[in-house]
């Protein structure tokens, strides 16, 4: 599920999860910020929902709901490899807690990268189109109202391209 060498996150025990407390106060969301590099990240993966029809042609960070009993970190990886058909591993969560999505949902979000030899990732399940973005076309794309806060968040980290020239 994660990496080699990577601690599964299913050992992680409940309430604690990646550095993040789980408060069951909203419908918990995991996600990942896919990047290229944790480090140096200059590149993000930024996902096109195909449904429902309120969120379609969206722009989001790819993942879905934590199933009940499942620790968040291990739903995230679950739903990279449902969604983009690969293996990531986790880094560092992105913020200091989960986001909160509008009233009733919130996202718990993690820098990740794929795993050595995988595949690019594809659109498999719930979205139509992805695309990798830098910090210069970050906001070419339509992002879902509710990622506002984070896409702001994570635009602080993302490297200029230039810079590793
Ligand atoms: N994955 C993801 N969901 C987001 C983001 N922003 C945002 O408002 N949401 C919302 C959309 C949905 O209402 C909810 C995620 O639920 P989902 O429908 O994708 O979950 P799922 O894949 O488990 O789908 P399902 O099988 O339960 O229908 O969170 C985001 O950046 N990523």
């Amino acid at each position: 599920m994660t990496c080699p060498g990577v601690t599964s996150c299913a050992s992680r025990p409940p309430g604690q999860d990646g550095g993040m407390t789980y408060s069951c106060a909203r419908v918990p969301v995991a996600a990942v910020a896919l990047v290229d590099d944790l480090a140096r990240p200059t590149r993000l993966l930024a996902a096109r929902r195909s449904g429902p029809p309120a969120l379609a042609g969206g722009w989001e960070f790819p993942g879905g709901k934590v199933e009940p009993g499942e620790p968040p970190a291990g739903a995230a990886v679950r739903e990279a490899r449902e969604e983009l058909g690969v293996r990531v591993e986790l880094g560092d969560p992105v913020g200091p807690g989960p986001w909160p999505l509008g009233a009733t949902h919130e996202m718990w979000l993690w820098w990740a990268v794929t795993c050595p030899g995988e595949p690019e990732p594809q659109p498999l399940a719930d979205h139509d189109e992805l695309r990798w973005v830098t910090l210069e076309t970050l906001r070419d794309v339509p992002w879902l109202a509710n990622d506002r806060a984070v896409v702001d968040h994570v635009e602080a980290f993302l490297v200029p391209v230039a810079d590793l020239a």
